[in-house]
């Protein structure tokens, strides 16, 4: 499309705003007021990401309906391809990391169209779509078939993908319809990661995802619009964030999971860039923002005798550490997401804050808890999904209607 078309097609919406609304200011008041926040959010997201506990506890109840136990009976695949975009694929992320470096055969989480070119009858690919229609999963759960790899599907009942699965005769978990899909993680990953652990890939007893489920439930219960931002993290994590440009790195390859799927719900519900990596690679790199322009430079200009900056943090990165040390500091090796020792990401996570403060940067950290590795991940998302929220409802933003999104999709679908 040229670019006069695209212009004749945003109809006429004003240039530079295209209909857009919100403030670049945020209203913090806004956020100590449960009545304004409700008005504020009349597509029910805060209700939506609440859901994450009991999206579990649904999940085993329907991954056991549909027998997926029975996968391992047919032996272990060469390969496992997770197919689907957005926050489908990132479930190929998270079963990646929970089948760990020692998972004797890879795990792929293919975010385009169709499945890689050396995917056969060998392999097994899983589909995964919230709403059952992405052209994505769609495209390949066909080619899956079409090549006789082994294929389960997971996604909205009664769509596209479930009538793929039944016309391939693989096995299809329904996955209730909760848009957007975003808000539907826990829902598609518990599949997956059930699926991975039948195939042997995955050691996850039931116990874990129940006391993930409930580390959801207590988080959200913390998170809830009726806690003032002294006691709602999401509240103080989102104006900690304000103004920012959030970089976002996680110590672990788990915690960097939970880096990414920040990252995702900042730029859809909050609209805010921001950068999220594993601290291994940053460190070799991107580590170098605390010394650029948004970083060291924008703190020595800070006038640290003004009371109230104009524009609070205007152009300033604001560093947030996802930290996974582990169960009590003591992951046994063969719990370690991670190929390094525990004590290296340690030692990362705490030289990275200290160079944060030499440059003034301001950094937040949020500690992963719990035993299991689900229900650490678990932990470190709720927080920042919920921040997300607030970040957006605090600017006046619908977290639920993303205008850009939908004209991206008006524009490509032909
Ligand atoms: O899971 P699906 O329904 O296939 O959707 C996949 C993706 O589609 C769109 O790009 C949405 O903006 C994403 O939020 C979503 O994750």
């Amino acid at each position: 499309m040229t670019d006069d078309a695209l212009r004749r097609s945003a109809g006429d919406a004003d240039p530079g705003t295209a209909g857009v609304s919100g403030h670049r200011e945020v209203d913090e008041a806004l956020l100590d007021d449960p009545a304004r926040i409700d008005a504020a959010d009349p597509g029910f997201m805060l209700r939506a990401i609440a859901s994450g506990g009991p999206q579990i506890r649904e999940a085993m109840a329907l991954a056991s309906e549909a027998d997926l136990a029975s996968l391992g009976d047919e032996g272990r695949p060469r390969s496992v391809v997770v197919a689907g975009v957005g926050t489908a694929a990132r479930t190929g992320d998270i079963l990646a990391t929970a089948a760990g470096p020692r998972c004797p055969v890879p795990v792929v989480a293919h975010r385009s169209a169709g499945i890689p070119g050396w995917v056969g009858a060998a392999d097994m690919v899983l589909a995964v779509s919230a709403s059952g229609r992405s052209p994505e999963a769609l495209a390949a759960a066909e080619a899956a078939a079409r090549r006789g790899a082994r294929l389960v599907a997971i996604g909205a009942p009664e769509s596209e993908l479930a009538a793929l699965a039944e016309r391939a005769r693989a096995p299809f978990i329904p996955v209730p319809r909760r848009a957007p899909a975003r808000a539907s993680l826990w829902a598609l990953a518990v599949p997956v990661l059930l699926a991975g652990r039948a195939l042997g890939l995955v050691r996850m007893a039931e116990a874990d995802l129940v006391e993930a489920a409930t580390r959801l439930d207590d988080d959200a219960e913390r998170c809830k619009i009726n806690n003032d931002a002294f006691t709602n993290p999401a509240k103080s994590l989102a104006l900690d964030l304000a103004g920012s440009l959030p970089v976002i790195w996680g110590s672990t390859p788990l915690a960097a999971v939970a880096a990414g799927r920040f990252a995702e719900m900042l730029a859809a519900n909050a609209r805010y860039p921001s950068v999220s990596d594993s601290l291994l690679e940053a460190g070799r790199g991107s580590v170098g923002l605390l010394d650029g322009v948004f970083g060291a430079l924008a703190e020595s200009e800070r006038d640290i005798f003004a009371d109230e900056p104009e524009t609070p943090q205007g152009g300033r990165l604001r560093l947030v550490i996802l930290r996974d040390d582990g169960f009590e500091s003591g992951t046994p090796a063969e719990d370690s997401d991670s190929d390094e020792p525990p004590a290296v990401e340690s030692r990362r996570a705490e030289a990275v804050q200290q160079l944060a403060e030499r440059r003034g940067v301001r950094c937040t950290v949020l500690r992963a808890e719990g035993a299991s590795p689900l229900e650490r991940l678990a932990s470190l998302t709720a927080v920042p999904d919920f921040a997300s929220v607030y970040l957006a409802l605090a600017h006046g933003f619908d977290p639920m209607a993303v205008p850009a999104v939908s004209e991206m999709k008006d524009f490509v679908t032909p």
